[in-house]
Formats: C-alpha cells, sequence, structure tokens
C-alpha cells in the first residue's frame, strides 16, 4: 500500500484511456535524463539522493547549534527570500500549526521562528524587530549566492540590533549562516567574523534546498525531528525510482500534468483544506513555476486555500475560463479534531451535524468540491498524506521535488536553471546605482524620459 495515496479517478472524465500509457515511453526516457545525469541541467540533481546521501557531520552539528538557540535564545530570526525562505516556513507551520509563535514557552518544542529578508518592506521589518524587542535572540541568515538584495538588506538590520544588545563578539556566536561552501559575500563574512555557517550543496538548487541546513536549522529550533523528516523522504526516494506509470505515482502525477497541460489545463490550483498547509503552497509554487516556466511555456502554478477560497475564488473555478486543473493536498487525520456542539433550541439549525466531528464536516465539503468541481469542467488530482508528522512531510517533499524533476523533461525544458529571474535584478541595481551597472543605468533612463 503506498504511503501517499494519489488519486486521480477525478481526472478520468478528462484523459482518455489511452493517453497514460502513450506517455509511458516519454517517461522512461525522462527517468533516464533525469537518473543517468544526460538531460540538461543534470549538475543540480543533488535532491535525488540528499535523503541519504548527506553530511551527517553537519547534520549533528545543525541540531546541536539548535540546542543552543534554544537555550540561549527566545527567538531565532530567519532570512532569506524565495528557496532560502520557503521551505523553511513551510515546513515550520506544517509540523507545528498556524499558533505556533503565538503560544507560551511551555507549549513549544523550541524557540518563537520568525522569517524575514523576504520581502523590501520597511514597516515589515520595523514591525518584526518591535516584536522581538528586548527578547534574547539569535540569526540564521541563509542565502545561496550571498548577494541577494533583499536578505543582505534585512541582515544588515537584524545584525546591528543584535551587537547593539550583546556587543560584537556575543553577536558573532549568535549568527549562524547558511551559504555556499567557497563563494559570494556571505561566506566572506563567515571567515571574516567566524560566525557558525552550514553549507548549501552546490548541486542542490534553492527550491530544491529544503532538506539541506537551509530548512533544517529552522526546523530543528522548533524542536521537529529531523532524522524523521529524511527518513520520510528516503523512502520516497526508494519508492519512486521506478518508471513504471503504473507503479510510480510521482511520475504519474508528472504525466497526468502534462497531459492536461497539452489540452489547454494550463493552470494548476494547489489546494488544502488546513490552514498550516497554506505555505505549502508557496514553496510548491516556486518548486513548479521556477522549474516550469521558461522557453515561452509551462504550466502557471497557482494555489488555493480551503474551505476558505471556496468564498472567494470558489465562482471563478466552478464557471469562469476552464483552463484549471487542481491539485489538491489532503491530510487523512489532522493532529487534531474538535466535536461541534448540540444546542437545545438549534435556531441555526446546525444540529442536523449531530454526531458528525468537524473533520467529519471538512471531509464532506472536500468531496463535494471534487463532484462540483469535476462537473464544472474541471479535473481533480487528490495527494493524501496520512497525517502532519515529519516522515510524511519528508515524503511528501520528495514526491513533488521527483515528479518536477519528470515533469520538466517531458516538456522538453531544462528544470533546473532559473536564467529569467535575473531580468528585474539587472535593473533594479541599475536604477539604484550599484557600480558596474552605469551603461544599464543610461539606457534605462533614455528609455524612460
Ligand atoms: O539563496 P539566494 O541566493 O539568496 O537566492 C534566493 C532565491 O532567489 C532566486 O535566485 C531568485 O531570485 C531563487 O532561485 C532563490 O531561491
Amino acid at each position: 500500500m503506498a504511503y501517499i495515496k494519489f488519486d486521480d479517478s477525478k481526472v478520468a472524465q478528462f484523459v482518455h484511456e489511452n493517453e497514460l500509457p502513450e506517455m509511458q515511453a516519454l517517461v522512461t526516457a525522462a527517468d533516464q535524463e533525469l537518473r543517468n545525469g544526460t538531460g540538461a541541467g543534470a549538475d543540480f540533481r543533488g535532491w535525488l539522493t540528499l535523503p541519504t546521501d548527506y553530511d551527517h557531520e553537519e547534520f549533528a552539528r545543525i541540531q546541536t547549534a539548535a540546542e543552543k538557540i534554544k537555550q540561549d535564545s527566545d527567538v531565532l530570526v530567519v532570512i532569506g527570500i524565495g528557496g532560502s525562505y520557503l521551505g523553511a516556513k513551510m515546513a515550520v507551520d506544517f509540523l507545528n500549526g498556524s499558533f505556533y509563535n503565538s503560544k507560551p514557552k511551555s507549549e513549544r518544542r523550541g524557540v518563537q521562528v520568525v522569517f524575514t529578508g523576504n520581502s523590501l518592506s520597511a514597516s515589515y521589518l520595523q514591525e518584526l524587530q518591535d516584536f522581538v524587542g528586548d527578547r534574547d535572540f539569535s540569526i540564521n541568515v541563509i542565502s545561496k549566492s550571498g548577494t541577494t538584495t533583499e536578505p543582505s538588506i534585512a541582515f544588515r538590520i537584524f545584525k546591528e540590533k543584535l551587537i547593539k544588545k550583546y556587543g560584537k563578539e556575543e553577536a558573532n556566536h549568535r549568527i549562524y549562516a547558511t551559504t555556499d561552501a567557497k563563494n559570494g559575500a556571505l561566506r566572506q563574512e563567515v571567515e571574516a567574523n567566524g560566525y557558525e555557517s552550514f553549507i548549501i550543496p552546490d548541486d542542490v538548487g534553492g527550491r530544491f534546498s529544503v532538506l539541506t541546513p537551509v530548512g533544517l536549522l529552522p526546523i530543528s529550533a522548533t524542536g521537529a525531528d529531523l532524522n524523521e523528516l529524511m527518513h520520510g523522504a528516503a523512502d520516497a526516494a526508494q519508492n519512486y525510482q521506478d518508471a513504471d506509470l503504473t507503479k510510480n505515482d510521482a511520475y504519474r502525477y508528472a504525466a497526468l500534468r502534462n497531459i492536461l497541460y497539452r489540452k489547454g489545463y494550463v493552470t494548476e490550483l494547489i489546494e488544502n483544506y488546513e490552514p498550516n498547509l497554506r505555505m505549502l503552497a508557496e514553496w510548491w509554487k516556486q518548486l513548479m513555476g521556477e522549474s516550469e516556466g521558461k522557453d515561452q511555456k509551462g504550466i502557471y502554478p497557482s494555489s488555493a486555500n480551503f474551505t476558505t477560497d471556496l468564498h472567494s475564488l470558489g465562482q471563478y473555478i466552478q464557471e469562469g475560463l476552464r483552463n484549471l486543473f487542481e491539485t489538491v493536498v489532503k491530510v487523512e487525520k489532522p493532529p487534531y479534531n474538535v466535536d461541534i456542539p448540540m444546542e437545545a433550541d438549534n435556531l441555526d439549525g446546525l444540529n442536523y451535524l449531530k454526531g458528525q466531528s468537524l473533520n467529519e464536516v471538512n471531509d464532506k465539503a472536500y468531496e463535494g468540491v471534487v463532484l462540483a468541481h469535476n462537473d464544472g469542467g474541471v479535473p481533480v488530482l487528490t495527494v493524501e498524506i496520512p497525517d502532519e508528522s515529519e516522515y510524511s512531510l519528508g515524503y511528501l517533499i520528495y514526491f513533488f521535488e521527483v515528479a518536477v524533476g519528470i515533469s520538466g523533461y517531458l516538456n522538453g525544458i531544462n528544470p533546473f536553471n532559473q536564467p529569467g529571474v535575473e531580468a528585474y535584478k539587472q535593473n533594479m541595481f541599475a536604477l539604484l546605482g550599484k557600480p558596474g551597472y552605469e551603461e544599464l543605468a543610461a539606457k534605462l533612463k533614455k528609455e524612460t524620459d
């Protein structure tokens, strides 16, 4: 029995029975490109074997660092953007629920973990400084390139606060840098100041890096079990190796989304029924969007959070432009359940729910939505995980990572580069007057005059 239950029965009416078997030859070829390193971007496949092939000494050091942070800090300020933010935030929320940071210390397994460096908002930065206030804190600055503007600015600001509070020497012991082994400004700063540092492997791109120190230190600071996380990913790596579409659900998912894409279903909505999975969608959007959106093609990855968004986007999904398909990430047994109180006067008429828990109501909502959206012309895939454990999260992460690798090759692109993200950065540097960008600045000035 598969650990993740993948249900594609609700795409049956949109996909002819021959279409999936017809994809097998292409999937087999994509699998070989991925496994043998003959496809584009082959140098960035480190994530494939990462769940078993990681640096165990560094893994232990991460856990030791997390213990130190728990001893000497109330808050860990995590600074990063894109792949250096989304995976960690997604995992922290997934594993600890919606109100982790608001819980009293005695009810938390770890320190409060807050995130910044993921926008250029002065208000957010100021509010976060106020939130940290006079409390003890440490910083985990994460940047593979070490040169990304948003985290660099946030790091300067929180570093200044840290030095003011503790003095330079003690501040240096409270900064944990996760970056490239050799290159980049952050690595230079590590060398100069002796920060404890962790390495983002060369062959793992940002959006595939959640199971490297990028995700592991923030996750560990909340007290979550890293071994179980890696164990889940390792089992998934083992179980999603067979290129046979009847045996590999991650590959089946990749094939089906390409079949649907070629029929005009060009937008995929990732959906959940649990608010603490909201950031899972954000992580997934980078994974899919940065991997697949290139060469003027690719599925547009979007998201909806249910049942919340049924009351906002539901109308569009049901009756709008028919270019959507949905992938629901469903949790079979969420961590909690709640009974719905019965009232003698039943003025709101809710007593018909007698004997049904809130999780059962949520499940019925899911079933009703799938049927309605199917009737409305929307194919629906479901990826069901048993629970919200570390093991399940590791498994799920690997499911989507291996799926996007195959999916990218099926669509004839390099799933592991991201050339397009540089365009705005060049313009921004020129507009801000960064040395070396004078020529572009002059060109932009002419265009805007
Ligand atoms: O870790 P870095 O180098 O700061 O990059 C953060 C993110 O920025 C991007 O390079 C896009 O600008 C992503 O690919 C990456 O995940």
